[in-house]
């Protein structure tokens, strides 16, 4: 279980520009869960998985992992057991290396370096076996840089990446935002298969509501550093995107947008 635990962030502190995000701000995630979470700009979703990672410092409170502590762990380490993919598909993979050199240093992630060779040629037929239900054919292009790849393999590619060793915990976030309807449905679906077959607790920011109905298993909407909706089980079952839609039209209205 993940737990953030009466935070406060504050952004620019001592400055006329002093903004405090969270303000005892408390959130768990139970193992299994798909969370998908909602929200208007600026609400504080990307910070929020910033403080679950460790990439930005909080002010008071608490981070835990199955009841343990992790508030003063560094992201370096954090991420040994953490998956996150980005909105960027650059972000996830290195361009310079071939698909073969980016699997196998995806695979090799928490180990320690030495002077051993970085590609196991063995295990060349096991990353093509990994590639190939992606549709992509990427499975013949293993000597290919991965550069030269579009925007959507590489994001199938950081998916499958981020998820080849043991995790706690998938973070997406916006990751089909910067593709093409389509691609964004092929990652979309390999997302939700991945998650399934490897039963990934999993915390998703989309803008895409009905992503976030169709493949959360728990939606959560914040507004201004809070959590203003948050609905599982049946109570999940029977939201749609309207009911979804129509409370964030409220929270536009309250903002004047
Ligand atoms: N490094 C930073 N320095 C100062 N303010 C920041 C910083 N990062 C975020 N903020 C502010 O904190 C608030 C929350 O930002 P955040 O990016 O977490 O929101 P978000 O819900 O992910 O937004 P979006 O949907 O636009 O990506 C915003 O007002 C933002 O301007």
């Amino acid at each position: 279980m993940l737990e953030l635990r009466e935070i406060y962030k504050y952004y620019n502190p001592g400055t006329v520009n002093e903004m405090c995000l969270f303000n005892n701000f408390n959130f768990k995630v139970d193992d299994g869960e798909f969370v998908a979470v909602v929200g208007s700009n600026g609400s504080g979703k990307t910070s929020m998985l910033n403080i679950i990672c460790g990439s930005i410092p909080i002010d008071e409170g608490a981070v835990l992992i199955n009841g343990t502590n992790i508030t003063n762990m560094p992201e370096y380490k954090r991420m040994g057991r953490i998956g996150r993919v980005f909105q960027n598909p650059s972000m996830g993979t290195c361009p310079s290396m071939t698909i073969l050199e980016n699997m196998a240093m995806a695979e090799n992630k928490g180990k320690a370096y030495n002077l051993g060779k970085g590609v196991n040629k063995k295990r060349e037929e096991a990353y093509r076996e990994l590639l190939r239900p992606l549709n992509l054919g990427l499975e013949d292009k293993l000597h290919v840089k991965v550069g030269a790849l579009s925007g959507g393999q590489r994001q199938a590619m950081s998916l499958l990446m981020s998820t080849m060793t043991p995790l706690d915990f998938l973070i997406l976030d916006e990751h089909t935002a910067a593709l093409d309807p389509k691609t964004a449905e092929i990652n979309m679906h390999l997302t939700d298969q991945i998650v399934r077959e490897k039963k990934l607790t999993s915390i998703m920011v989309t803008h895409n509501l009905r992503y976030a109905i169709e493949y959360g298993t728990r939606i959560v909407m914040m507004h201004q550093g809070k959590v203003i909706l948050d609905k599982k089980g049946e109570e999940k079952k029977n939201m749609n995107v309207d009911d979804v839609l129509d409370l964030f039209n409220e929270i536009s209205i309250e903002c004047g947008n």
